[in-house]
């Protein structure tokens, strides 16, 4: 961070990744287009970033064939709102595409860039002059967050653990006898039905929850060190924290609100419905 500039004033531009097509979502529609509380789901996002006042700028980065949003955010006008349509793949190349067009509008490298799903319409502009507050005087940045209040638990190796099981009951029924084979024959198919049969995933094991955080956004970080460090790896990077962590920095960590969930299943949509109608 040493490479920015000293007693300059970095400015803050949010950036909107809004390309995705919410295939968890079971929308008939990208879920940012969904109505809510009497608006697409988007327009209760960037009214959010729009009431606050240290934002210079907001740029929305869209899909290139998005023909949705001009119509469910028409609010988002002026010199201070911003559109492009270069959204990748990943959310993380989204970003990275973005970041390009922030530079075009003359956003220089120690500015601040405050990355906020399109998908967490719940935002309120407290929580984002706290991390303001929280980062504006610190070398790397950091990102809205929560302590895990749940009980975690890891179902990978379980899923594994079954699946080997059964791949040996089946070689065992392959070399047994006809008597035996009809007795490996039915373990194997009761270990695999299991999993089959419901569906339903097994706990492997328990992580400690201590130290655990769920990482929200905004995240905030300047333009000259976000960059450089999703364009390092985008592989398996979905927050622009890791790809900062990456890099070996240690982003701050500001607690912020169960309220900020990102919209991702089904039945988020009625629960942020509910909470948007509370306020
Ligand atoms: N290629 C992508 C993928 C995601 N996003 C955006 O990143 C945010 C968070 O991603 P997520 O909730 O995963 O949205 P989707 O990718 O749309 O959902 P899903 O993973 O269920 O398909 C959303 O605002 C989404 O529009 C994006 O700009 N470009
Ligand atoms: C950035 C993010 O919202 C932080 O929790 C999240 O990582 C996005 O993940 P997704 O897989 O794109 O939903």
């Amino acid at each position: 961070m040493s490479d920015f500039p000293i007693g300059v004033v970095p400015r803050c531009f949010a950036l909107v990744p809004a390309a995705g097509v919410g295939s968890r979502s079971g929308a008939d529609r990208p879920k940012q287009y969904v109505p809510l509380a009497g608006q697409a789901m988007i327009a209760h996002t960037l009214t959010a970033l729009a009431a606050v006042p240290r934002i210079e700028a907001t740029l929305v980065v869209l899909s290139p064939e998005d023909d949705q949003f001009e119509q469910a955010a028409p609010g988002f006008t002026g010199p201070r709102s911003w559109v492009a349509r270069c959204g990748g793949d990943t959310r993380a190349e989204t970003v990275a595409n973005g970041l390009q067009v922030l530079r075009e509008h003359g956003v220089a490298p120690h500015d601040w860039v405050l990355v906020h799903d399109a998908a967490r319409c719940l935002l309120q502009p407290g929580w984002v002059d706290r991390l303001i507050d929280a980062c504006q005087d610190d070398e790397v940045g950091g990102l809205l967050a929560l302590p895990v209040a749940d009980t975690l638990k890891d179902a990978t190796a379980a899923t594994a653990a079954t699946a080997a099981t059964a791949a040996t009951a089946a070689t065992a029924a392959t070399a047994a006898t006809a008597a035996t084979a009809a007795t490996a024959a039915t373990a194997a198919t009761a270990a695999t039905a299991a999993t089959t049969t419901t569906g339903l995933p097994r706990v492997a094991s328990t992580v400690d929850r201590r130290g655990k955080w769920a990482a929200q956004t905004p995240q905030m970080f300047r333009l000259g060190l976000l960059a450089p460090a999703l364009a390092a790896g985008l592989e398996g990077v979905t927050d622009e924290a890791s790809a900062v962590e990456a890099m070996g920095h240690q982003p701050l960590l500001v607690e912020a609100s169960m309220e900020n969930f990102k919209v991702t299943w089904p039945a988020d949509f009625a629960l942020a419905e509910r909470l948007l109608r509370s306020r």
